[in-house]
């Protein structure tokens, strides 16, 4: 098997590199376009102290011949589960965050449904303490909207903020209540943090599994109707238009709330939004083809084909903003069980990277917007550092071979979940290097012989 050197941030070793003619994709830089330009980097302690053609580096340097890799600022997941505290069988913030780098990621915010849940400034600083000393990459904490994510009562936001946490959402729930999410909203804003709405009318979604149509009934499963998830994107949208506060639609999967959220952002109100490869790459047919596969079974349902176009005519437009995975780590235990009763969720971070770049061969985005999406826009909507390609700063990037084809093995995993219906999968596109901050976290055979101490 291939060698993979992965570290805590903590730890890693700065990295001294002069990478050249590599194509540069930071669409922060006015010379970038959309396909980005060729050219060289030079890292010394992890700064970046030159980019441009034709650099030199000092006799010294060493040397990475970049023809054919990408560089792109790191990318940042929005939307993970990390499972700790409470539910370190599943996964870790150190599995989670070495999954993160090894998939190309210098960043990730972290869901609150643990056990307990992160509704309380000790939970946020427990997160952020483990980060501290075993996490891989940067680990954002997402507080509850309220106690329990119970959907009654609100956090205490302005503690969490402090504590640590970026943005607040009750994910894995939605908050039914629309007192309390007007409420949440207004008090959110006071404080310019973003909340994450899961959209799911639970009254209309209630026992489902799977999206509701032909194949619910031809399979007899319980369905979950598209109208479930665009209920609450409406009501989202309607109380963020008359609160004027913002709002951010996590894991949109269906064609209407595309289309709501199209028609908002055109009358100025604030919504943002994110999807998952799994909805633009999977439809409810996988499922049937795989043989009802409780590996395919995910909150929001994968729905249709019609619906993938919508979300990638979105993802083209910008009107979905971001692409997150969702990575939601189950063990073997909850998910290799009848349909019905399997865990909701399917594993993302190692896997991402290749089927976001499947929308460029597409031509359904562009270098540059596939970058926005994965980096430039989730840290704008967090409100947290940029990662841009700038001299004089210390450097968090992503070196990806665009070209690389391997096949989906889960074993070889950092993850500790291996529920990933893309098992077995041949892709193209991986990182081959991951620098967090100047560390090298995160580097594949053919760059291992750069880290030096
Ligand atoms: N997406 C899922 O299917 N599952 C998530 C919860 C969530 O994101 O709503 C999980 O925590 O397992
Ligand atoms: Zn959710
Ligand atoms: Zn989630």
């Amino acid at each position: 098997m291939e060698r993979m050197y992965v570290s805590a941030l903590s730890s890693a070793p700065m990295l001294n590199l002069l990478i050249k003619n590599v194509r540069i994709i930071d669409p922060s830089r006015p010379d970038c376009g959309e396909d980005g330009f060729t050219g060289d980097l030079l890292i010394r302690d992890g700064v970046l102290v030159a980019l441009g053609k034709e650099i030199k580096g000092s006799p010294e340097a060493t040397v990475l011949d970049g023809r054919g890799l990408w560089c792109l600022p790191g990318l940042v997941d929005m939307h993970v589960h990390l499972r700790e505290p409470g539910e370190e069988y599943k996964e870790t913030v150190e599995t989670g965050t070495r999954a993160a780098v090894a998939g190309g990621f210098v960043a990730v915010a972290c869901m609150p449904n643990t056990t307990p849940p992160n509704d309380d400034p000790s939970v946020t600083a427990y997160i952020l303490e483990k980060a501290d000393k075993s996490g891989a990459c940067r680990v954002y904490p997402v507080a509850g909207i309220t106690r329990g994510l119970l959907g009654d009562e609100l956090t205490e936001m302005g503690l969490l903020l402090q504590a640590g946490a970026v943005a607040f959402s009750d994910d894995g729930n939605p908050v039914m209540n629309s007192r309390v999410m007007r409420r949440a909203l207004e008090y959110a804003a006071q404080f310019d943090a973003t909340v994450i709405s899961h959209c799911e009318d639970k009254n209309l979604s209630g026992g489902g599994v799977i999206n509701e149509g032909s194949v619910s009934v031809r399979l007899g499963l319980r369905g979950i109707p598209r109208v479930a998830e665009s209920v609450m994107v409406a009501r989202d949208v309607a109380l963020a238009d008359y609160t004027g506060s913002r709002v951010h639609i996590a894991h949109v999967s269906t064609a209407e709330s595309v289309r709501i959220i199209r028609e908002a952002r055109g009358r100025g109100v604030k919504v943002t939004a994110e999807t998952a490869p799994h909805y633009f790459t999977l439809t409810e047919d996988s499922i049937v083809a795989s043989n009802y596969d409780p590996l395919f079974k995910v909150n929001p349902p994968l729905r249709t084909e019609r619906d993938v176009e919508a979300i990638k005519q979105a993802l083209a437009d910008g009107i979905i903003d971001v692409i997150a995975t969702d990575h939601a780590p189950h063990s073997v235990m909850e998910k290799d069980v009848e349909f019905d009763y399997a865990a909701f969720g399917m594993v993302g971070l190692e896997v991402a990277l290749p089927l976001c770049l499947n929308l460029i061969r597409e031509g359904v985005m562009s270098p540059a917007a596939l970058v926005r999406a994965m980096s430039v826009n989730p840290c704008n909507i967090l409100g947290i550092p940029p990662k841009v390609l700038q001299e004089g700063e210390r450097v968090s990037l992503t070196l990806v071979d665009p070209e690389a084809e391997w096949i989906v093995d889960v074993n070889s995993f950092f993850s500790k979940g291996k529920n990933c219906p893309f098992a077995g999968w041949k892709v193209k596109g991986r990182s081959e290097l991951t620098v967090c901050e100047g560390r090298v976290v995160f580097a594949r055979e053919r760059c291992i012989g750069i880290i030096s101490r």
